[in-house]
């Protein structure tokens, strides 16, 4: 197994990551870790990891991680564990994983996983797998001022402190998005691939990760108060009780502006637009344990035959 580990993620809480580790080690299985050294590392890291024949490659990380680790792993047999370690893990509120180090640990080694479909986000002359959400508008905004440090010390209220810093200086975009090749206004977007949002936090309840395609949520008002409102029904999960919010599932969606705006892909700023967004190719396959919550809809499937005799001894095979 290899863990590739984003040591800026989150509040650097590396003490989580060995406790997984320990627990695994105590369980024999075999583990390599290898470090990032910056933004976009993990990807080359996970090509590694699966070039070496990895069959589990853990992002240990926040959302951008394992998003970074998932597109290396493009045409790799391995399957992807997380250990979460980032600011908002919404995946792995996504998938319900444990929180707990031994649980986590125990869920690692399981013979059972899901399919996970990521989606692509593309401008001419690049382009970034995102394992959750995209976002233009106000969140992207809030994302691309963040201060890094603050968000370090305050985690998720660094996201608080900064929408209440906007909220008043901000300028509302129109944005033109084309939703399945029909033309829509709105003054933000939310591409999900995924239910929650920064956080446990629901906001497209139809969201299936499993599958490809996407939920697109419009919000149709501009405006620091309707902004506002978004941002006090969101811990409540009320947010599909917006008003002004047109849901809608889509396969393809381009996002354009008048201005340069910043776009945002799993809570890290990534480009400006225009951008369109489509399914990845193809799926990975997460590990999932017996402690994962997860939702009826996203079908266990077994370990592959070749595995199966790893489950017999409880180790999963080294690198
Ligand atoms: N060693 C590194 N130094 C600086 N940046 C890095 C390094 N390794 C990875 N990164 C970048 O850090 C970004 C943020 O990491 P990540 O998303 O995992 O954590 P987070 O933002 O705290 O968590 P979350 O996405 O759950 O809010 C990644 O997209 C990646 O490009």
């Amino acid at each position: 197994m290899f863990v590739i580990h984003n040591p800026t993620a989150g509040r650097r809480n590396a003490g989580k990551l060995w406790a997984v580790l320990d627990c695994l080690m105590d369980h024999g299985v075999s583990v390599r870790v290898l470090e990032t050294r910056s933004g976009g590392h993990a990807t080359e890291l996970a090509r590694y990891a699966s070039r070496s024949g990895a069959d589990v490659i853990v992002a240990a990380g926040g959302d951008g991680t394992i998003a970074e680790t998932v597109a290396g792993m493009t045409g790799s047999a391995a399957r992807l564990g997380i250990i979460p370690l980032g600011t908002a893990n919404v995946l792995a509120h996504e998938f319900g994983l444990p929180s707990d180090s031994k649980a986590l640990a125990v869920a690692l080694t399981s013979a059972e996983s899901v399919t996970l479909w990521p989606g692509l986000i593309q401008r001419a002359d690049w382009m970034r797998l995102f394992v959750q959400m995209v976002g233009v508008g106000f969140d992207a905004h809030v994302v691309d001022h963040i201060d890094p440090g603050v968000k370090r010390c305050l985690g998720r209220g660094a996201y608080v402190l900064q929408t209440l810093r906007e909220l008043s200086r901000y300028s509302f975009p129109s944005l033109r998005v084309s939703v399945d090749g029909t033309d829509y206004h709105a003054a933000g977007v939310i591409v999900s691939k995924g239910r929650f949002y920064g956080g446990p936090y629901l906001v497209a309840p139809d969201a299936l990760p499993v599958e490809p395609g996407f939920s697109v949520l419009l919000f149709e008002n501009g405006g620091a108060f309707s902004a506002l409102r978004a941002g006090l029904l969101l811990p409540f999960g009320k947010m599909p009780h917006l008003s002004g919010l047109r849901s809608l599932r889509a396969s393809c969606v381009e996002i354009t502006a008048p201005e340069d705006l910043p776009v945002q892909a799993d809570g890290d700023s990534v480009e400006t637009l225009p951008v369109s967004i489509r399914d990845a190719p193809e799926p990975v396959r997460l590990v999932v344990g017996a402690g994962s919550d997860i939702p009826a809809a996203f079908t266990l499937s077994p370990l592959p035959a070749e595995h199966a005799r790893y489950q017999e001894n409880g180790k999963m095979p080294g690198p």
